[in-house]
Formats: structure tokens, sequence, C-alpha cells
């Protein structure tokens, strides 16, 4: 059996103040193979978020472990897990760029600072990385001096995919990455990300509250739902016959999969069987 990317064995979070503490993630369960597609679907607030940040050791688990690409990076002391996200294996594309760029400084600039962070690169070679992420994002190298306000909505998502993805990373975490662009962008970045997949071998996780949305984009199918994943399974098996009822209940709402198969009076009874 081939090692996978990521793999998260029972992964329990905690988050709040003492004496106000709450469980957050009941004994997560995720692997990521190299270069597969995932979709992570659940409700607002149902861990999405704090699953994401302790893939990308920001959040440390009360308990179970985190692999990645074979090693153990959950226990590891503070310097050394702050030297592992250096590496850049693991980045994180927000739904909205402007999060991920400083809006006073130049776009070249925002991309070059995890590589000058990770050190090692003459500055020629840094411009000539950002040029060459540029370009694998589809813009022209001169876009680098200008400041994110100078760009367009569009531009600015690709710019904040170079950033992450000049850190040659394995695994990109995508939180609803094209829900605040127009539909022609979308489909130009939903587009670039598929390519990018391809070429560069790399997993994805896209994270969003929209099956419809997702369900074309990825191999797999994730379900969290109040911070314990409930489905999990290939997407024309997750859609076709949903085991959960949650599962069943995003599959009748997302009118682009059930075609209104689902009626009003089924989605009802689906709900009261929530826990
Ligand atoms: N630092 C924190 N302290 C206390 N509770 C927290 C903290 N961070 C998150 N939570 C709680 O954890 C739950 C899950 O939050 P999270 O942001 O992971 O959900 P989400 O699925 O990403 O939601 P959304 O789609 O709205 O971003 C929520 O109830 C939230 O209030």
């Amino acid at each position: 059996m081939s090692e996978s990317l990521l793999r998260m064995t029972d992964v329990r979070v905690e988050r709040g103040l003492r004496g106000d503490r709450r469980q957050i993630l009941h004994g997560v369960d995720l692997t990521i193979d190299a270069g597969e597609k995932v979709g992570l679907i659940g409700e607002s607030g149902s861990g999405k978020t704090t699953l994401a940040r302790t893939i990308l050791g920001l959040i440390t688990p009360t308990a179970g472990s985190i692999e990645i690409g074979g090693q153990r990076v959950d226990d590891l002391p503070a310097a050394q897990r702050r030297a592992h996200r250096r590496t850049g294996t693991v980045q994180y594309v927000f739904q909205d760029p402007l999060l991920s760029l400083d809006p006073d400084i130049p776009v070249g600039e925002s991309i070059a600072e995890g590589l000058i962070v990770r050190g090692g690169l003459d500055r020629d070679v840094v411009r000539s990385k950002v040029a060459a992420v540029l370009s694998s994002v589809g813009l022209d190298a001169d876009i680098a001096v200008r400041i994110p306000a100078e760009l367009s909505g569009g531009q600015r998502q690709r710019i904040a995919i170079a950033r992450a993805l000049v850190l040659d990373p394995a695994l990109l975490l995508l939180d609803e990455p094209v829900s605040a662009l127009d539909s022609v962008n979308r489909i130009q970045i939903l587009k670039l990300l598929t390519e990018l997949g391809h070429s560069r071998q790399l997993a994805q996780l896209f994270i969003s509250h929209d099956l419809g949305a997702v369900a074309a984009l990825v191999d797999r199918i994730v379900v969290l739902y109040r911070g314990n994943i409930v489905e999990d399974g290939p997407t024309h098996q997750v859609i076709s016959d949903p085991q959960h009822p949650y599962t069943a209940l995003l599959v009748g709402s997302a009118p682009t999969l059930s075609g209104g198969a689902v009626t009003r009076e089924r989605r009802r009874e689906l709900r009261l069987r929530l826990p």
C-alpha cells in the first residue's frame, strides 16, 4: 500500500479558555494520498477551519496523531514545528485573497516571502522563481511590482495561489477558493487548479459548505458534522448512496446533484433523524 501524504488518526481538538473548554473535533480519521482531490464538506461551525488549522500545525490536538509524508508532526516541539511549517509542504489558500496579501507591498514580494523566510536562496533565484510561478498561474512577470488594490479579484486569487505554490507544496488546503469571484473567474480559477493538480501531482482539499459546488471537482467527499466525520467515500458513491442522514440532506438540498428528486417531506424526515 502506498504511504499517505496526510494521515490523521483519532484527532481530537479542544478550544476555548480554561473553565470553558469545548471539544470541537471528536476523533477525526482522515487520510489524503499524493495528488488526490478531496472535498471537505460541512455546515458553518462543523469544524472545517479548525481541522484545516490543525493540519497546518497551528492548533495542537489534545489527542490522536498527524503524519505528513510519513513523519509524525503533531508532537514536535514548537521550534521544530515552525521549521516543518516553513518547508511549505502544506499550504492554505483563503476564500478572500486579500487575507494573505499585504495591501501595501508589491505582490511579487508577498509571493517571495515564504522563500525568503525558508532561506538559502540568492535574490536572483528568488526573483526567477517568482516569475516562473506567476507564469504557471497564467500571469505576466511584470505584475509582480503592483500592489493588490491594482489587481482584479481573479488576478488576486491567482497571486494567492502563486504565493502558496512557490513553496512547492504537496497539499493545498483551499477554503472556498472561488466563492468570492464572479462566474467567469470562478471557472478559470477552477480550471487552473485542475491543471496544477495534474502537472504538479498536487493533492487538494477543497473546503466548503456547498456539496453541489465541490462534487464535480473532487475524487472523494468527506463530510464533517459537528466535529465528526460522518461520511468518507468516492464522490459518485457518496452522492448516489449517502450513508448518513446529514449527507443525504446535503445531496437532497443541492439541485445540481439531486435534480429535485428529494422531496421536501423526505428532507424533513432526514432532518429528524439527525443526532
Ligand atoms: N478559539 C476558539 N475558541 C472557542 N471556540 C472556538 C474557537 N475556534 C472555533 N471555535 C468553535 O468551534 C466550532 C467550529 O468552528 P470552525 O471555525 O472550525 O467551523 P467551520 O466549519 O470552519 O465554520 P465556518 O464555515 O463558519 O467557517 C464553532 O462552534 C466555533 O465557535
